[in-house]
């Protein structure tokens, strides 16, 4: 299946999105600008679009794997959520990045990745006094190895 998605590039010195085939369905994002960074420093990085989801989808945003290697950044968020309602021309899609160590993000460097991933079904919660299950264990229980 495929589905299209509206994109706006609010600058036009970036290369455009795409999707590549066979190799991961993620799309790399990148730098909208030109960014240094002290250590201990955050700052949003514009990633230079805005988009419309199809009906039904969100987007989440993640950084790519070597991201910490080659720029020392984490991602404060550590899941970026874009909802669907943001899709106006100037909901520019950021990556809020903390910087471990002075650093240098370059315009076009590809520092983030995403999917578009369909809405969970409404929820109704019913509360009970009993779930009637056995515990499972506390966070940690199964042990290490
Ligand atoms: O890493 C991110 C996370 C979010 N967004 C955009 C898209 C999202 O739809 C919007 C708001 O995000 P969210 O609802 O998670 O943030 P909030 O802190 O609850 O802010 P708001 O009051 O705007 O909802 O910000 C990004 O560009 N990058």
């Amino acid at each position: 299946m495929q589905q299209t998605i509206k994109i706006k590039y609010l600058n036009d010195q970036l290369e455009r999105l795409e999707y590549i085939e066979n190799k991961s369905d993620w799309i790399d994002l990148r730098a909208a600008e030109t960014v240094t960074m002290k250590a201990g420093e955050f700052k949003l990085i514009p990633l230079g679009v805005a988009m419309q989801l199809p009906k039904g989808y969100e987007a989440h945003i993640v950084p790519r794997s070597s991201t910490f290697k080659n720029f020392g950044i984490l991602q404060t968020n550590s899941t970026g959520i874009v909802d669907e309602s943001y899709c106006g021309d100037n909901d520019q899609w950021y990556f809020p990045a903390l910087a471990m160590r002075d650093t240098q993000i370059n315009l076009n460097d590809r520092i983030c990745q995403f999917r578009i991933v369909e809405h969970q079904p409404t929820i109704k919660f019913h509360e009970v006094d009993t779930l009637g299950n056995e515990d499972r264990g506390g966070i940690g229980s199964t042990g290490v190895q």
